[in-house]
């Protein structure tokens, strides 16, 4: 029985690919299965003939080292950088849950260790038209905890906060916190790590400086906000 986990963070670019990439890497390194999935990724470049690359999976291919093909990554990869929901709409191609929940499973079924990266935030729309889909619903479905990355900075007080409400609000179990670009001996950056488990509840379990490449906590640390 696969162990599954959910990234999500307080906003697009919090470093959640960042993140998960290092967090695949040190599973893959301890010789665990480890595997990458995001249900719908936006904002991906084309190459010269056309193929659209899907950046977040290649990113965490590169920062991790695991050996999993990336077609099994991502169900619905798009051009555009904008919401998920207005991207599948401009290039013609809705969200199905079904989908979502079959390629996941596919991962459980092959992989000891299944992370799914989410869209921006926690509450991303993934489809407008009937049947609506928003991100939590998919995080429900699937029966997921959640991992929150967090920027390390000014203004991450209150995005935790609210987040960490949202997800009780919602139902979905907060793990843990990841502070990014965190400055050790930055006395503000010291202080919000406490002010996020404080607001939040939960512990921040690693704090990841700008070009780290390994996160300073314990595989078995990690493994505990699996479920
Ligand atoms: N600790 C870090 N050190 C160096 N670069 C970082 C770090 N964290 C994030 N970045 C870089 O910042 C950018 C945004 O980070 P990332 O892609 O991980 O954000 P994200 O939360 O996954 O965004 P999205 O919502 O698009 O999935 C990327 O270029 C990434 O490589
Ligand atoms: C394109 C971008 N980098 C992300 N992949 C998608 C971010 C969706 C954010 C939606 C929102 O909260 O406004
Ligand atoms: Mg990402």
């Amino acid at each position: 029985m696969a162990k599954k986990l959910f990234v999500t963070g307080t906003g697009t670019d919090v470093g959640k690919t960042y993140v998960t990439g290092l967090i695949l890497k040190k599973l893959h390194q301890s010789g665990e299965t480890a595997a990458y999935y995001k249900a719908a990724m936006s904002g991906n470049d084309r190459g010269p003939d056309g193929t659209l690359y899907p950046g977040d999976a290649l990113r965490v291919k590169e920062l991790s080292g695991i050996p999993q093909p990336v077609e099994e990554m991502c169900p619905y990869v798009y051009e555009q950088a904008v919401s998920p929901h207005l991207a599948a709409r401009w290039e013609g191609r809705p969200v199905q849950a079904e989908v979502v929940y079959a390629g996941f499973a596919r991962l459980c079924a092959a992989y000891s260790w299944v992370t799914m990266e989410g869209s921006g935030g926690i509450l991303c729309p993934i489809r407008l038209e009937e049947p609506p889909i928003w991100l939590p619903d998919l995080v429900q479905g699937l029966g997921l905890g959640c991992l929150l990355v967090a920027e390390a900075g000014l203004g991450t007080i209150n995005q935790v906060g609210l987040t960490a409400a949202y997800l009780h609000r919602r139902g979905i179990p907060l793990q843990g916190i990841v502070l990014n670009r965190f400055q050790p001996g930055n006395p503000m950056h010291e202080d919000n790590r406490a002010l996020c488990e404080l607001v939040s509840g939960a512990r921040v379990v690693a704090c990841v400086p700008e070009g780290a490449a390994a996160l300073d906590c314990t595989v078995e640390e990690l493994k505990a906000l699996y479920g």
